[in-house]
């Protein structure tokens, strides 16, 4: 009571619910003044205990300074401040990242927290909903700490007894706008307490151009991008299935050309076989010639090499049997990535029922036995339904680019996701500020990253050709 109410004003309070007459009164319990002395001085004691333990460099400063001042005047702590002023400034310039791990984030988290959260804490608790008054009392989460890094503030926070995580993920909006940030994501750190990020800058904001092929053949993961704290993206392919989904224009192929640009080195090292399918004929036919012989468009092709991968599997699958459990990329046993672009063309859009069964079953085949004997699936599409695309459950791994409804979020990236604040679906369609962006959902981790993909464009491509096949390794 004391501390949200005091002195005599809870005594003037009533509240009645909006659609009754039921009237709160609340029970004013007069306190000596003696009490309240005691009780601001024991929080005020506990205060500067926490304060100086937590933080007993930036407390001895001023302290420091104080002393100086009262023993010796003014000159003398001028010149020590100064001196203070030049050592962090030196400390910035030659050592940046300590500087800014040890000072910088330090010091801007604390203004972020005096200037924007403190400030703004009880307005936008209350008026998003967060904050409780029940009988007069007011009821309000609790800011532990504030943390920043160059990318985002990230908020600890303690919610009211009987709160749920989704009150918060329902307001993430609420949160963003009040504190002045583009959007909000709430994780849960363990029982009561949640962490907010608000990210300050987007990295991801200007398309990212194709990256460096890598110099060593490796299966991965590959770097196909950026996450939106800046670091890179790297995407897991062996050893997993991984499910694109995307609007028309979204920007799928950026995920499937930037896979294959990963690969290059381990394809032309043996350790890794790409086999494409293409049914829409636009995407991979592009660069048709790095599959060596391994790309599909026309349907019953394309069931003719599913089945292959199929066969292959199996017969790995029967060689390992009792000797090893999981898939080390040999020049004998490579990786084999199974690329399929807009799957639905074969599951779903496919007239003929025959062949869109052969195909939904060694698709089905593949995703359930095939990563731990080397063979993955990476199938991109546009329309994430259930009745186009049956199999999706089987993905571990999942992206969704732009997404026309929001509905569709949860059906790619699984339950829940786009309260965790994978927002596919407002993604921007203008694809210099959109196409490329995603977010990605894998099985090691319930929350949805933002990310990414760098373009290769159709230059990219050609190069890419023209240095890793036949063709140009003979010129
Ligand atoms: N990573 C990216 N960064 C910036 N722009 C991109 C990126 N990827 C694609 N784009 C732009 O978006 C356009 C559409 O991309 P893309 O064809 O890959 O989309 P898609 O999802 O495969 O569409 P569709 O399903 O119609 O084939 C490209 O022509 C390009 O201009």
């Amino acid at each position: 009571m004391f501390k949200r109410l005091p002195g005599d004003e809870a005594r003037n309070l009533v509240t009645t619910t909006p659609d009754t007459a039921v009237v709160f009164r609340p029970a004013v319990l007069k306190t000596p003044a003696l009490v309240t002395l005691i009780i601001y001085g024991w929080r005020f004691l506990v205060a500067l205990v926490r304060t100086l333990w937590r933080h007993p460099i930036a407390s001895a400063v001023p302290v420091a300074l104080g002393a100086l001042y009262a023993w010796h005047g003014w000159p003398l702590t001028a010149s020590a401040l100064g001196v203070v002023v030049l050592v962090l400034l030196a400390w910035a310039f030659c050592a940046r990242d300590s500087f800014a791990r040890l000072v910088g984030w330090r010091l801007l988290a604390w203004w972020r927290l005096m200037s924007v959260y403190c400030r703004h804490w009880q307005a936008v608790m209350d008026v998003s909903g967060l904050a409780r008054r029940i009988n007069g009392r007011a009821y309000m989460p609790r800011l532990l700490k504030v943390q920043c890094d160059s990318w985002a503030d990230r908020i600890t926070v303690r919610m009211l007894d009987g709160q749920a995580v989704k009150d918060w993920s329902d307001r993430t909006d609420n949160l963003a706008q009040g504190f002045g940030a583009v959007s909000c994501r709430v994780a849960l750190i363990k029982g009561g307490r949640l962490l907010l990020t608000f990210p300050r800058s987007d990295p991801l904001a200007a398309p990212i151009p194709a990256l460096p092929i890598p110099d060593e053949p490796s299966v991965g993961p590959v770097e196909i991008g950026k996450q939106e704290d800046g670091q890179p993206l790297k995407l897991k392919v062996h050893g997993t299935h991984v499910l694109i989904a995307g609007a028309t224009g979204a920007g799928k192929g950026s995920f499937l050309w930037d896979t294959i640009r990963g690969l290059l080195p381990a394809m032309r090292a043996g350790l890794a076989e790409i086999w494409a399918l293409d049914p829409k004929l636009m995407e991979l036919s592009f660069g048709r010639e790095l599959f060596r012989g391994r790309y599909a468009s026309d349907p019953a092709d394309c069931a003719d090499l599913l089945d292959e991968a199929v066969s292959v599997m199996q017969k790995r699958a029967a060689r390992f049997a009792g000797l090893q459990r999981s898939h080390t990329p040999t020049v004998e046993d490579p990786f084999i990535l199974v690329l399929v672009d807009e799957v639905a063309f074969l599951t779903a859009y496919q007239p003929d029922k025959q062949l869109r069964q052969r195909i939904s079953a060694a698709l089905a085949t593949l995703a359930t036995q095939g990563r731990s004997v080397g063979v993955g699936v990476m199938a991109a599409l546009q329309d994430p339904r259930k009745e186009v695309m049956n199999i999706r459950n089987l993905f571990p791994d999942k992206i969704a680019l732009r997404l026309d409804e929001s509905e569709q979020v949860d059906m790619v990236l699984g339950d829940g996701a786009r309260d965790r604040g994978a927002l596919a679906d407002h993604i921007s369609p203008v694809p210099e500020l959109g196409a490329g962006v995603a977010y990605m959902r894998l099985e090691t981790s319930p929350e949805p990253v933002r990310v990414r993909a760098a373009y290769v464009s159709d230059d990219d491509i050609r190069a890419m050709v023209a240095t890793f096949t036949a063709r140009g390794e003979a010129a």
